[in-house]
């Protein structure tokens, strides 16, 4: 199990929002970010903040339950990160973007519960693929105000074979995971554009691109 230093976290927590702004993934205060600590806890943004313009006092601890162990309020969304650290072991990092392909995408496709990626030479950029002959599954959940009810749905989406280190809500945006900050960033980056490469692809096919 990967884990990380509380001092390591911060500083790889603000680098990363800085670099999801920069895509525009992480528009107007939204997206989240986490890290597995080697004590046990978890370092998670402090909600509300804006995430291109993070400082290390705007990363926190929680417990495993998501209580503050800072006084800090933590991301609204603390839950689903630690669904996943649950739900994996292995998983180290968790990252959450907000970008219009996503929830354009989701959007567009009410009535979908999943995206299958394939054929793509950018699959061998997720954990564990070595070919672009192969077929990922995105899980697509309906957006909440309770993080249960998005919890119920994805663990069990999520542990289906060839489901990819990732998940879309409807509308939201996407979660995406690796065993450090690095692979779920490439995770986060390979997914986003993947989904950015098959909606120019429905615009080819429909007509509506030059
Ligand atoms: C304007 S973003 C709405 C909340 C959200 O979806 C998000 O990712 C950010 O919430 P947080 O509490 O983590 O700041
Ligand atoms: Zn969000």
């Amino acid at each position: 199990m990967a884990a990380s230093s509380f001092a390591e976290a911060r500083s790889g927590i603000v680098a990363v929002g800085r670099w999801l702004d920069g895509k525009g993934w992480a528009p107007a205060t939204s997206g989240n970010y986490s890290v597995r600590l080697d004590d046990g806890s978890f370092a998670v943004t402090v909600s509300g903040r804006h995430k291109g313009r993070l400082t290390e006092d705007d990363v926190m601890r929680v417990d495993v339950s998501g209580a503050s162990l800072d006084g800090k309020k933590p991301s609204a969304e603390t839950a689903l990160h630690l669904a996943l650290y649950r739900d994996f072991p292995d998983v180290g990092a968790v990252l959450h973007s907000h970008s219009s392909n996503a929830v354009g995408l989701t959007r567009a496709f009410p009535d979908l519960t999943g995206w299958t990626l394939q054929g793509h030479e950018m699959l061998k950029a997720l954990p564990g693929n070595t070919t672009h002959e192969t077929r990922v599954i995105l899980p697509i959940v309906d957006n909440s105000q309770d993080m249960a009810v998005i919890d119920a749905k994805m663990s069990s989406l999520l542990v289906k074979p060839g489901s990819a280190p990732a998940y879309l809500i409807r509308a939201h945006g996407l979660y995406g995971w690796g065993k450090d900050l690095a692979e779920a960033e490439r995770v986060i980056e390979a997914v986003e554009w993947m989904i950015a490469a098959e909606l120019a692809e429905i615009g080819f096919r429909n007509g509506s691109a030059a």
